[in-house]
Formats: C-alpha cells, structure tokens, sequence
C-alpha cells in the first residue's frame, strides 16, 4: 500500500485532521529562506512534533545553511525525520548521517533524478518533487510521472513522489510512478498554510485505496 505524507501543518487542528484521516507521516515546515505560509519557527515546529501521536511519522522539513543548523534543528526540534533541500555535499550528508538520530529524506528535483544515485546509501529515501529555483517544494507543480518512474527504479532508498499532488490526481500519479509514498502539501489547501479537511480526507483515502468501491459479496 502508498503511504501518504501530508506536509505543511502549521496547527494542531491540522494535525489532527491529518491524522484522523489516516495519514503515516506529517510535514512540518521551518527554517526555509524562501517566503511560504507553510513555514513555522522552531519552537512551533517542536510542539507540533510532541503532538504528534506514536505510529504516525513527525518530518521535519527544512533548507538549512549548513549540517551544523541540520544538527542544530533535528537536535531541537527531535523529528523522527527530517527531509533535507537545497545544495548539500555527499560528505556532508555522510557527516550527517552518522551524528543524527532522525531518518534522513532528501529532496531531489525531478527533472535531475539522476544526481540521488551518489546519495543512495546515506539516505533513507528521496522526495522527488518539482523543485524551483530557490531549491524549496511546495511549488504546486507536478512533473513527468513515467520518467520519474523510470530514473527511479534502480534506487534503494524509498522514493516520495511530491510536486502538484491533489485529490484528483493522486490516483493517476501512484499508478504511473509506483512510489513508495506520497507527499502533498499546497494541493489540500482551504488556503495558504491551513489544510481544507475534506481535501485531506479525500487525498489520503484516495492514494491509500480506502475510497474505491468494495465488491459486493456472494
Ligand atoms: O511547501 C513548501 O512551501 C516548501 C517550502 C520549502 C521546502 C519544501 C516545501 N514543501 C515540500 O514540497 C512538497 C510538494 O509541495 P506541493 O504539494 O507541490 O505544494 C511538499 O509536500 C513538501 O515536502
């Protein structure tokens, strides 16, 4: 089954929401350099991650200047993941590796999927997204589904499918790029940074299977 990852909380009541539909991860977030209404300070950023219930993966969703901020962050703010954008060199990410307790995502943008082969056995996956220039998601962009399948395949890590998810699509994306996950950020949106509940509801129960019909029984 699709594990789904709703990012961009930025309240408890959209914690909740997202739990309660059934979501397996959460994204949170801060320290980002460009201008989104999904971004929180740290300290919120922590107290979403302590709400955050046992069996629902926290991920902590920042571009930080250096690992020493990464450390810094992860140390503060205790994700059990944290997704990493922007530049970052493989001996850095090595470094990193080693010192953090959190699982480490890394973004990597669609349209040059082939640079996450060097970073495949430091990583624990790969959000393949429609980055932008700045480096950040959240671009409510999708890309080639079929070409990120294709330059996909070989990778070990999990691969997280991003970049211009929405209830609508999800069905379609999941068919054509079989990733391991799914992550939505501006796609269930009521607006920018709060989450529209029925749009969560829908994404998730779509991309995990729950809203198909069941078969009639004998
Ligand atoms: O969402 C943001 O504003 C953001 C800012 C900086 C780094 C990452 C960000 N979001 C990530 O991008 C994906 C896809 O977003 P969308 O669904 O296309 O809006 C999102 O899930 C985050 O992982």
């Amino acid at each position: 089954m699709t594990r789904v990852k709703v990012c961009g909380i930025t309240r408890s009541a959209d914690l909740q929401t997202a739990v309660d539909a059934g979501a397996d991860a959460i994204g949170i977030i801060t320290d980002v350099p460009v201008d989104t209404p999904r971004d929180v300070s740290p300290e919120r950023a922590a107290d979403l991650v302590a709400e955050t219930p046992p069996f629902v993966t926290s991920v902590l969703v920042t571009m930080p200047s250096d690992y020493a901020r990464a450390i810094e962050l992860a140390t503060e703010i205790e994700p059990d993941a944290i997704q990493l954008h922007g530049e970052i060199r493989p001996g850095d990410l090595a470094y990193l590796r080693a010192k953090l307790e959190s699982r480490i995502l890394l973004a990597v943008d669609a349209e040059d999927v082939s640079v996450a082969k060097q970073y495949d056995d430091m990583v624990d996956g790969f959000v393949v997204d429609s980055i932008g220039d700045d480096g950040a998601g959240g671009t409510g962009r999708t890309h080639d589904w079929e070409r990120t399948r294709a330059e996909t395949a070989d990778l070990e890590s999990a691969v997280i499918l991003a970049g211009g998810l929405t209830p609508d699509n999800v069905v379609e994306a999941i068919q054509t790029a079989e990733p391991f996950a799914v992550d939505v950020a501006s796609g269930v949106e009521e607006r920018g940074g709060i989450k529209d509940p029925a749009a969560v509801e829908s994404f998730v129960s779509r991309a995990t299977g729950n809203a198909q019909a069941v078969e009639p029984g004998p």
